[in-house]
């Protein structure tokens, strides 16, 4: 189980966004959409533990992230949520399967090198293991960014506009790699965007009212 009560968050200038209460079971597929400003990226850094909400709770299974202090939260962050961010942020300096390493070591793991190496596989990505992040196509270093947030078979894998830059033949292949990913580590997935699209692959749908 997965879900937000009660929850407000607060930017620093004092912008306010309320979110609704809304619960998902676990392994289900979640779109969550709106139009600009309604909330999509405050809720998901709010599931993912990036941002910690001034009154409510969010629950991960049987976790409450507001009883986590912050070293707790990045453990456990790192073990059971996997983010595949807008701006991918993958490490330049590292490869591609150092990258993958760095999430294990960070959600406290084994360097397990064989079960990268089937990752990347399954993503058909398995001759990119020694490729600098800076030398991949948008698209190989989207799927990287991707083996990246399962890399640690997470319960929840949460995606920020996954789709939006790409045409329909990728779009298609994207979401496909990410619900198969997700059924395979059996994790619950919400993808926040603007895309309509992403609503035909995903079971669910949450839809942000427009601020104000
Ligand atoms: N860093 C920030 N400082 C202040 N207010 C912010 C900040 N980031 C977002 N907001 C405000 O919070 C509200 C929700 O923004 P959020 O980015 O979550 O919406 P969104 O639905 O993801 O928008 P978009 O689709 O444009 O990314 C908006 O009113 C926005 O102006």
């Amino acid at each position: 189980m997965l879900g937000i009560q009660d929850v407000a968050y607060r930017y620093r200038d004092s912008t306010t966004v309320t979110l609704p209460d809304w619960h998902a079971q676990t392994g289900e597929h979640w779109a969550l959409l709106g139009p600009s400003g309604s909330g999509k990226s405050t809720l998901l850094n709010v599931l993912g533990g990036l941002l910690r909400p001034a009154s409510g709770q969010v629950t991960i299974g049987d976790q409450q992230l507001n009883t986590l202090d912050e070293r707790a939260l990045d453990r456990f962050r790192g073990r059971h949520i996997g983010i595949v961010f807008q701006t991918l942020h993958l490490v330049d300096a590292l490869n591609v399967r150092d990258n993958l390493l760095l999430a294990r070591y960070f959600a406290g793991l084994p360097q397990d090198r064989d079960q990268v190496a089937r990752v990347l596989d399954t993503l058909g990505i398995g001759d990119l293991a020694k490729q600098a992040p800076n030398r991949l196509s948008q698209g190989q270093a989207q799927r990287v960014a991707l083996a990246r947030a399962v890399i640690n078979e997470p319960s929840v894998i949460l995606a920020d506009e996954p789709t939006s830059a790409l045409d329909e033949a990728n779009c298609s292949q994207v979401m496909a790699l990410l619900g198969n990913q997700a059924r395979a580590c059996g994790a619950t997935l919400v993808v926040a965007t603007h895309d309509p699209r992403v609503r035909d692959y995903m079971d669910h749908t949450l839809e942000l009212e427009a601020a104000g």
